[in-house]
């Protein structure tokens, strides 16, 4: 690089000498203009090179205790190579080649943020757990736009950790899981009923609109129909922007985005004035939705916009990666036989039971389904359906020997620790028996986050997933067509999943649950 540099310094200068001799101004138009551009992109280089070396000159300056690293070019950083390996199938590639060089913590420049990397377990735990005056969430500038003042993703401190506590609450409740069990269960047999033998269904889609209907039912208790088409037609549009220019002018994606939320604000606005109509005996008593669980907080900091702030806001971490968590199941029980005998046999085994009993299934039933829960925790760790996290430090940190200045930001990055070999043997194998005895907690698994921010809809997920799968599998046998996982810049697959899916007869079933208790699906 730096004899590019003094090349380009060399022939600049060569140039302008031979110009400055010739006396005329109008030889620069008598060059032969492809001379021009030479001269055009050697003086660019020139300046480039020029900036570079002083940038690097600036960072190694500042390094003391900093991690190694390369903060890359001025201004993008190394926020280039970052997306080329993002949208490649190894998105961890980027991390992989800077540990092998600098180890399991680096600093680097992406997204426009002097960022230290790390995919070292004990380094997460110590971010995770710091409080609001070490380290707070940060997010891309447009995501930053389109959130509430007020929204739980942004907040800090007792507030944030209020509405947590009630929202986590909530979603752990009995009261809850069975509620949305029943809906859960509606939901799926209204989409699978218009199945046909042999019709080709696009798992993807099929889970985003269930998945849908879930999380507006937990939140704001809304049931299919109008307001919910226009409720999802709105949070589409708004969820277009979260990864926009942050260019907030009539027109641009942002600013739609924007009147979208405006949109969705004004129909929840009208839902809380509607409760507030009835009679607080009815409504306060038994929460229905986190509407409920924020409107009967007695204390004073629960203002109608931060309930309407949150209610949109609580939507993004929730709408998207329930239905990829469905869909990535499939995809991975699809391309392990084994694995989706046994849960086959499982589920079976549940619903043969119940039968015998004359009982419906419970949220309790599903989620003791052993097998099952650790097909979506294998899911969990190698799809990585959030890739990491983003937190920016208010003070100078040391961790594990490494500083972290002020105004750095923390890039937690899931996916690398999800595939380490030292952590998980043969961690690009999807193995749902290695979660067999394994206490979830105590290793180095942080799919839903951990700390004060660890996700409150975390055993909605599960539940959900688990519904999708038992239904499934209770139903329809099926072949997946060919289609890949896409990482960048949200986890999804290419073809949206498509499996072409064969109604399970009655006699058939009996057939195959002989067959699998006959077999050992131990790996
Ligand atoms: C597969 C499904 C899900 C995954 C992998 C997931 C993952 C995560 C992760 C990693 C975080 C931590 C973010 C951070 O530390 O900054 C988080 C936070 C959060 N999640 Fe989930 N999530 C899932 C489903 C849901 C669902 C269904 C909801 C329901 C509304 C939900 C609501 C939230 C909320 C509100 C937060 C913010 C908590 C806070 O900052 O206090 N998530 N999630």
């Amino acid at each position: 690089m730096y004899g590019l540099y003094i090349n380009s310094v060399f022939l600049v200068t060569m140039l302008l000498y031979n110009f400055t001799q010739s006396q005329r101004l109008s030889m620069l138009f008598e060059m032969d203009y492809k001379l021009m551009i030479g001269l055009l992109a050697v003086m660019i280089s020139s300046i480039a090179a020029m900036l570079y070396e002083s940038w690097k000159r600036v960072t190694r300056g500042r390094d003391h205790g900093l991690p190694p690293g390369d903060m890359g070019w001025p201004l993008i950083g190394e926020t280039l190579e970052f997306v080329s390996c993002a949208v490649s199938p190894r998105p961890e590639s980027f991390m992989d080649r800077r540990r092998a060089m600098y180890g399991k913590v680096f600093k680097s420049h992406i997204f426009g943020s002097a960022t230290i990397v790390s995919t070292d377990e004990e380094v997460n735990r110590y971010v995770f757990q710091s409080d609001a005056k070490t380290f707070v969430p940060s997010y891309p500038r447009s995501i930053m736009e389109l959130m509430g003042k007020s929204s739980i993703l942004l907040i800090n401190g007792s507030l944030q950790r209020k509405i947590h506590g009630l929202v986590g609450a909530f979603f752990k409740s009995s009261q809850h899981k069975s509620q949305i069990t029943v809906y859960m269960e509606k939901y799926i047999e209204e989409a699978m009923n218009s199945w046909k033998n042999g019709q080709l269904i696009h798992i993807q889609e099929v889970t985003k609109h269930i998945a849908f209907q879930v999380l507006v039912k937990s939140l704001i208790n809304l049931n299919p129909g109008e307001d919910m088409q226009f409720l999802k037609k709105q949070f589409q549009e708004f969820n277009a922007g979260l990864m926009s220019l942050p260019i907030k002018l009539p027109g641009t994606r942002l600013y739609r985005s924007l009147q979208a939320r405006e949109k969705m604000i004004k129909l929840i606005r009208k839902i809380i004035e509607e409760r507030r109509r009835i009679s607080e005996a009815t409504y306060f008593t038994t929460p229905r939705d986190v509407l409920d669980v924020l409107l009967n907080d007695n204390g004073d900091q629960l203002t109608d916009d931060l309930i309407l702030d949150n209610m949109i806001d609580m939507m993004i971490p929730g709408e998207d990666s329930v239905p990829v968590l469905m869909t990535l199941s499939v995809k991975y029980l699809s391309d392990c036989p084994l694995a989706l005998k046994q849960l086959e046999e499982e589920n079976m085994e549940l619903h043969r039971q119940k039968a015998r009993l004359g009982e419906q299934l419970d949220w309790n039933d599903y989620m003791s389904l052993s097998f099952t829960q650790n097909v979506i925790t294998e899911t969990l760790r190698m799809g990585n359906v959030i890739i990491g996290v983003m937190r920016k430090a208010m003070k100078r940190v040391e961790i594990k020997g490494y500083t972290i200045p002020k105004g750095w930001c923390v890039f937690m990055y899931f996916r690398s620790v999800h595939l380490d070999g030292n952590n998980y043997a043969d961690p690009y194998k999807f193995n749902p028996w290695r979660w067999q005895d394994k206490d979830i907690g105590t290793c180095s698994f942080t799919a839903f986050g951990g700390g004060k921010r660890l996700c409150p809809g975390m055993d909605l997920a599960r539940l959900e997933t688990s519904i999708f799968l038992h239904q499934f599998v209770d139903r329809f046998r099926w072949v997946a067509e060919d289609d890949s996982i896409i990482n960048f810049p949200t986890v999804r697959m290419k073809k949206r999943m498509p499996v072409r899916v064969h109604k399970k007869e009655e006699k058939n079933l009996n057939h195959l649950v002989e067959t699998i208790n006959k077999q050992s699906y131990r790996q």
